[in-house]
C-alpha cells in the first residue's frame, strides 16, 4: 500500500490500553507496534506537552502512513524501522536508561491483511509472502517450498492448532514435487483438497488456520515476543508499565506466564525449603484476568473478538 490516505486500522482497546500505561508529561513510552498510530497518537495526545515516544514497527508503508498521523506530536516521538526484538537495545540507543510505559499491539495490521499483494490473506490471490518486513528474505514461499512435511505439520500444529496439519503438509509436498508452490490461491486449494468435505464445513474458512500458522512462522512472531517481553520488564523505570494486547490463546499464554512469573520472583522447586535462586519479583500483575473487548467495541471492530489485554506494572 503507498496510498497512505487509504491506510485503515482501528485500534483495538484504543482507551484502555493507553491508560493502562497512565500517561503523563515529561515521561518516555515505547509504542512497539506502531501500526496505523492510534495508540501512539492517543500516548502522545494523553502525555501533552511533553511527553515521549519511540515507536517501533518493522512494516516501512505502516511507518510512512503514522509520520504523517502523527504530524501534530512532531518533535516529541521518534520512530524506529526495526523489529522489537531489539527492544533493549534500541531503548538504548535513544540514550536512555529507562522508560515509563511499553505497548505490545500484537499480529498484523488491517491494512496488512487487506492489501492483498502482501500474501497474508486466504480472501486474495497473489504471491506467498507474509513478510511484515519487507526487507526480510525468508518468505511464506521459501517456507512452502523448502520446508520438510515434518516442519511444515509442526507450525501448523503448534501456531494454529490444525488438526489436518498433517494433511495438509503432506497435500503441500506432494504439490510442489510437480512445480513450486507460488500464490496464497494455490495453496488455499491446496488446503481445501486436503481437509475432509465434512470436516471443511465446520467453522470459518478451511485456510484460516493454516495461513495464521504460515504467518506466525514466516515472522517468528512467538520467539520474538518471548524475547522482547523480558526486554520490556528489563527497561521499565519502577512504576512504569507494560500493556499486552494479543489475538490468539498461545500469545495470550506466553503473556500470562511471562507476567506470572515475573511476578513470582522465586523459581525454586516447591520441596526446597528456603530459596536458592534469590529471584525477586519483578512486577506486579494488574490485571489477574485479561481485560476483554465490551459489546461496544465488538459492535464497531469485530477485528477485537478475539483480543485480550494483560498490564503489569514494575516494582
Ligand atoms: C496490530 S498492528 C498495531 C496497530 C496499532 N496499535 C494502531 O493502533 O494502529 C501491529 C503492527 O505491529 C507491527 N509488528 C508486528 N510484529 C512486530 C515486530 N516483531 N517488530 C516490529 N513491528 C512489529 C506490524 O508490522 C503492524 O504494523
Amino acid at each position: 500500500m503507498s496510498d497512505t490516505s487509504t491506510f485503515h486500522h482501528i485500534s483495538v482497546f484504543a482507551e484502555e490500553a493507553v491508560e493502562a500505561l497512565k500517561p503523563e508529561p515529561d515521561h518516555i513510552y515505547v509504542d512497539c507496534t506502531l501500526g496505523g498510530a492510534g495508540h501512539s497518537g492517543r500516548i502522545l495526545k494523553a502525555s501533552s506537552p511533553t511527553g515521549r515516544l519511540i515507536a517501533i514497527d518493522q512494516d516501512l508503508i505502516a511507518i510512512a502512513n503514522a509520520k504523517q498521523v502523527l504530524a501534530p506530536y512532531e518533535g516529541r516521538f521518534t520512530i524506529v524501522h526495526s523489529n522489537f526484538r531489539r527492544l533493549a537495545d534500541i531503548v538504548a540507543e535513544q540514550g536512555l536508561s529507562g522508560v515509563d510505559g511499553v505497548l505490545f499491539d500484537l499480529g498484523v495490521s488491517s491494512p496488512q491483511l487487506d492489501e492483498g499483494e502482501r500474501g497474508f490473506s486466504y480472501q486474495h490471490d497473489a504471491p506467498l509472502d507474509m513478510r511484515m518486513d519487507k526487507t526480510q528474505s525468508f518468505t511464506a514461499r521459501d517456507l512452502v517450498n523448502e520446508w520438510s512435511a515434518e516442519e511444515i505439520t509442526k507450525i501448523l500444529y503448534d501456531y494454529a492448532e490444525e488438526k489436518w496439519s498433517k494433511r495438509i503438509a503432506e497435500f503441500i509436498v506432494r504439490e510442489r514435487a510437480k512445480a513450486p508452490i507460488e500464490t496464497t490461491g494455490q495453496l488455499v486449494d491446496i488446503i481445501k483438497a486436503a481437509i475432509p468435505a465434512a470436516a471443511r464445513r465446520e467453522g470459518g474458512h478451511p485456510a484460516k488456520r493454516t495461513f495464521q500458522g504460515i504467518r506466525i512462522a514466516v515472522n517468528d512472531e512467538l520467539n520474538v515476543f518471548a524475547e522482547a517481553i523480558q526486554q520490556a520488564i528489563d527497561v521499565l523505570n519502577p512504576g512504569g508499565r507494560v500493556a499486552i494486547i494479543t489475538f490468539h490463546s498461545l500469545e495470550d499464554r506466553m503473556a500470562k506466564l511471562a507476567l506470572q512469573e515475573a511476578a513470582r520472583g522465586c523459581i525454586c522447586p516447591p520441596e526446597l525449603p528456603i530459596c536458592q535462586c534469590t529471584n525477586t519479583p519483578r512486577v506486579k500483575v494488574i490485571t489477574r484476568k485479561p481485560i476483554v473487548p465490551s459489546e461496544e467495541e465488538l459492535a464497531h471492530n469485530p477485528r477485537a473478538r478475539s483480543a485480550k489485554l494483560r498490564i503489569a506494572e514494575k516494582l
